[in-house]
């Protein structure tokens, strides 16, 4: 699949989820390539249909992209619920168990889905897989001692990189930490990994959301398809 088409599948999965927003609503945005399809349409809506929601955004990006169309955005601790948070995601599996974070927001993105009544992805095909853990897994580190969670992963075998930028700066996240990505090509025991990263001090967030979303809205070549969750 080329990118125009994945783009495609992307757009459909974005316009297909913008239908969950309605008016009076209060609405948590994700971040990424795939929901910034999802906000030029809600974007759209808000400017041509009058649309009128609230949004709760999950990083400086998508905030910038959503205020730009006008759409009323407040701060997660000025709301007292949020109805619906749609987002993308990296990987997701058969068992709902994925990972997020290819954009350095896992943590804004776990601190407002965790406070959502309804969580929905929004992914192209590629990122339906079998067993999560081919796309790198990204953990949020603080900088002060990053070294050495690096070398403590490395010695559990995870195969540690810290994401560096086009100019080999170190990536900062919105809260200004670092980004560390585990190739671990399979992720065969998510629940027992997630123990032990959010266990390793140093270490803020991971960007395995285990069993957390509700409904996946995948665009697929024959129209957008809808797995949803029967296990939550
Ligand atoms: O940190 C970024 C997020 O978790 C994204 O939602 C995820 O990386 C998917 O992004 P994209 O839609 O660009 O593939």
């Amino acid at each position: 699949m080329d990118k125009a088409q994945q783009d495609a599948l992307k757009k459909a999965a974005g316009i297909e989820a913008a239908k969950l927003v309605t008016n009076g609503m209060i609405a948590g945005l994700g971040t990424g390539s795939t929901v910034r399809f999802l906000v030029d349409e809600l974007g759209r809506r808000v400017q041509e249909e009058g649309l009128q929601f609230t949004g709760v955004t999950t990083s400086r990006r998508t905030q910038e992209q959503a205020e730009g169309y006008g759409i009323k955005i407040v701060d997660v601790d000025d709301v007292d619920h949020i109805d619906v948070t749609i987002d993308g995601a990296d990987e997701v599996d058969k068992n709902f168990d994925g990972i997020k974070g290819g954009g350095a927001a896992l943590l804004w993105e776990k601190i407002v889905a965790t406070n959502s009544n309804k969580i929905v992805w929004i992914v192209d095909e590629s990122k339906v897989v079998d067993t999560i853990g081919a796309f790198p897994l990204p953990v949020e580190v603080i900088p002060f001692g990053a070294g050495h969670v690096i070398k403590k992963f490395e010695a559990k075998g995870y195969k540690p990189v810290l994401r560096l930028d086009a100019d080999g700066k170190e990536v900062r996240t919105d809260e200004n930490n670092f980004v560390v990505d585990l190739h671990l090509g399979r992720i065969d025991h998510p629940r027992e990994l997630a123990e032990d990263l959010i266990n390793t001090v140093g270490v803020v967030e991971h960007g395995l959301f285990l069993n957390m979303v509700d409904t996946v809205i995948v665009g697929d070549p024959n129209g957008p398809r809808v797995m949803t969750n029967g296990n939550k």
